[in-house]
């Protein structure tokens, strides 16, 4: 969808913001561009809107190489969010929303409703927050306006540089995961620029590591941080890359143990004796369809049916759930383990141990992958 071909920008002074970049972000794919201060994001990023003129190389977006395509007319085919939002203050949230749909020329009435049904998918209220102006926001609220804005003409190319930079890392994680689902609904192809690590690797399909003016390494947050390509890359996704890996590790199916089952309307004290004879001290409890109920320690099993003595389950996960997110509600549970459900179905529980060895599945896919050179290194200029 967006594809960079060798390019290079310098400046007349000598600095060579990017040297000879060739990467491909495919349609509908998120990927992140990260890397310190000065080493060419934002640079690429504006060579794609052409804000920025490459000195050398070819940009195309499908099958249009965009120096052939009329600037404005190309701008308008790509939503753009900056980290200062960039809201015109004398207009309403509503209005700046509008914008771009109100520059294409669509009616005015056309364009506030989907200004409207644009607030209300980024979780504002377009009847409270709509006619407010951007003073009247939180900062968070407003980059909340400035991605529904980048949205409403319904681009089908997104750029965010630093989009979430501005705001504190509680709301920071907060739009990050909202925009996640948002991403989910809309699938645009965006390029994404931050120079935090933690952010990359959470919101990147793939992520583009940049040293500087060259991408490092460009490949999926999991390679990155299981098999980081050059010693700067490792240094620079740091020493503690096995705890962000959890974050991108997501749980299988066959990650789960299989615990002692019993249903809710067996026998209590039928059901004290399986225990007992597997040896179990407490079983999970399923309703008739597979549907977790709870747990029950064996030794609570008195007269009557399982269901007298069952408890209710808080510490469960839908299957896909990252392994941050099972550690994180072991922690918040004061758990020993954690079931694992697609949709009301249940699989399976993870316990400490096969987080263990889930985490150590994905670094040893990693590593097995990149032996069998699966990492297209034309994708990574340098390499
Ligand atoms: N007009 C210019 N003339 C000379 N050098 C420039 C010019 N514009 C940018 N640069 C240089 O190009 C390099 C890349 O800049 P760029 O803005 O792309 O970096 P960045 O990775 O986005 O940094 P940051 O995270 O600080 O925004 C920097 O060294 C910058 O100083």
């Amino acid at each position: 969808m967006i594809r960079f071909e060798h390019v290079t920008k310098s400046y007349p002074d000598g600095t060579t913001a990017v040297d000879d970049l060739s990467f491909e972000v495919a349609e509908g794919e998120l990927v992140t561009l990260v890397g310190p201060s000065g080493c060419g994001k934002t640079t690429t990023m504006k060579m794609v809107n052409r804000l920025i003129e490459p000195t050398e190389g070819r940009i195309f977006l499908g099958d249009d190489d965009i120096s052939s395509l009329d600037p404005v007319a190309l701008r308008r085919r790509i939503g753009y969010v900056i980290q200062q939002v960039g809201l015109f203050p004398h207009k309403t949230v509503l209005e700046n929303t509008a914008t771009v749909p109100h520059l294409l020329g669509w009616p005015r009435r056309k364009a506030r409703e989907r200004a409207a049904e644009l607030l209300d998918l980024v979780g504002l209220d377009p009847a409270v927050h709509g006619e407010r102006y951007p003073d009247q926001l939180s900062g968070g609220q407003r980059q909340r306006v400035g991605v529904a804005r980048a949205l409403a003409a319904d681009p089908p190319v997104l750029l965010m540089d630093e989009p979430f930079g501005a705001v504190d890392p509680v709301v920071r994680e907060h739009l990050q995961s909202e925009f996640l689902r948002l991403q989910e609904q809309v699938r645009k192809t965006i390029l994404f620029v931050t120079h935090d690590i933690e952010e990359a690797v959470r919101l990147g399909d793939r992520i583009a590591v940049y040293g500087s003016g060259r991408i490092e390494q460009f490949d999926t947050p999991a390679t990155v941080l299981g098999a980081p390509a050059t010693p700067y890359v490792a240094d620079f996704v740091g020493s503690d890359r096995g705890l962000k890996r959890l974050s991108v590790t997501l749980i299988e199916s066959g990650d789960l143990e299989q615990p002692p089952v019993v249903r809710l309307g067996d026998g209590a004290r039928e059901a004290a004796g399986r225990l007992a004879d597997e040896g179990a001290r407490w079983a999970v409890v399923l309703d008739g369809e597979g549907t977790l109920h709870g747990w029950v320690a064996a030794d609570a099993l008195g007269d009557g049916a399982v269901r007298d003595h069952a408890r209710r389950m808080e510490a469960w996960l839908p299957v896909g759930s990252s392994l941050k997110q099972a550690f994180s509600a072991m922690l918040q549970h004061d758990a020993g383990w954690i079931a694992v459900l697609d949709g009301d179905h249940f699989l399976g529980v993870l316990t400490p141990g096969r987080l263990h060895s889930a985490l150590r599945r994905s670094i040893g896919a990693d590593l097995r992958d990149v032996e069998r050179g699966e990492v297209p290194l034309d994708a990574v200029p340098g390499a």
